[in-house]
């Protein structure tokens, strides 16, 4: 028998903001043109009433990203997150909605559940194409409708909630193999950002890396080291599949490992790159835009097909 019980917590950063061992959404390092123009777009949605929906791959910052969304709101109410794909699945309603008292066994009293918390607030929820599609189509009903109907209850809730989700899946794709709701689809497409992965915001991976050691260095009391051009040289190489954590955690080890004085690139224990991976960076380097890019593409498509 499951020990699970409805409404217990799986992830709130309501406090994370005051928490002293918390280093999430302190700043944010956007120092590539895409992070630049990134930015700007966000401060311009963020005032607005509109939902948001944050792509981009695992760890490039999307909670980070929709915490600044709501700083830059005027919504009084918390920012409560939840990771969809963590929501207990015999209690998810539950969890989401809340549940009246008495609504389980031992429930003695109610609870206002994730999407209640945020009343006022932003709710976040990360990676929302995990959510069950009965979930999905109450969570858009209590969107539009403003209102919440908590497990085991009889009445309704009034409640004003801006949701801000992310995925690191394509979701039009999920739609159309009927795994995610059209309707909720298009409520997020409203405000749609995409955050790309790091490699493709080049001129962040520096700034993030000596952020990440002056944070670390400081949490630890540790001297703060200088990173040697060849370690500079080793992070700008590198590809990040694990984007912009990947890098805090491999920047976080090097402290540790470095004598204190200077980071070197074997302080980093990054897997060296196969040739085509260097070629890879060697290019996305020199095409400075989209558009440069595409054309990079084209000329090798051609060279290649002889
Ligand atoms: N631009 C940035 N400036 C400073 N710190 C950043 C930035 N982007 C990401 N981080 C840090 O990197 C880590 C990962 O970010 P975050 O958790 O927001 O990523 P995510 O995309 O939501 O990840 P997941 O897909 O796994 O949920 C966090 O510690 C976050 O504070």
């Amino acid at each position: 028998m499951s020990k699970e019980t409805p409404g217990q917590p799986l992830l709130t950063f309501a406090d994370a903001d005051r928490s002293p061992l918390s280093i999430r959404a302190r700043a944010l390092v956007f120092v590539d043109p895409r992070s630049r123009r990134l930015r700007e777009e966000i401060e311009q949605l963020a005032p607005r009433s509109l939902p948001v929906l944050v792509e981009g791959e695992t760890g490039t910052g999307k909670e980070l990203l929709a915490r600044q969304i709501h700083r830059g709101s005027d919504r009084s109410g918390l920012f409560v997150g939840v990771s969809c794909s963590a929501i207990s699945k015999n209690f998810a309603e539950a969890e989401l909605f809340g549940h009246a008292a008495g609504a389980y066994s031992g429930s003695v009293s109610s609870r206002a559940g994730w999407f209640g918390s945020a009343n006022g607030g932003t709710l976040y929820l990360d990676e929302i194409g995990d959510l069950p599609l009965p979930l999905q189509v109450k969570l858009l009903a209590a969107l539009e409708n403003r209102e919440v109907t908590r497990v085991g209850a009889q009445q309704p809730t009034p409640v004003d909630v801006r949701l801000v989700a992310a995925t690191s899946i394509d979701l039009a794709k999920a739609v159309s193999a009927g795994k995610f709701n059209a309707r909720l689809y298009q409520y997020l497409d409203e405000g749609r950002v995409e955050l790309p992965p790091l490699r493709e915001r080049p001129a962040d991976i520096l700034p993030l890396a000596e952020y990440f050691l002056g944070i670390y260095a400081q949490r630890l009391d540790l001297p703060l080291p200088l990173i040697s051009p060849a370690a500079q040289a080793a992070l700008e190489a590198y590809p990040w599949p694990g984007n912009t954590r990947e890098l805090e955690n491999g920047v976080h080890f090097a402290l540790l490992v470095s004598d204190g004085d200077e980071i070197q690139p074997q302080h980093l224990n990054l897997p060296p790159l196969p040739g085509y991976a260097q070629l890879a960076v060697q290019l996305r380097r020199l095409a400075a835009n989209d558009e440069e890019r595409d054309h990079l593409r084209q000329l090798f498509a051609e060279v290649l097909a002889g």
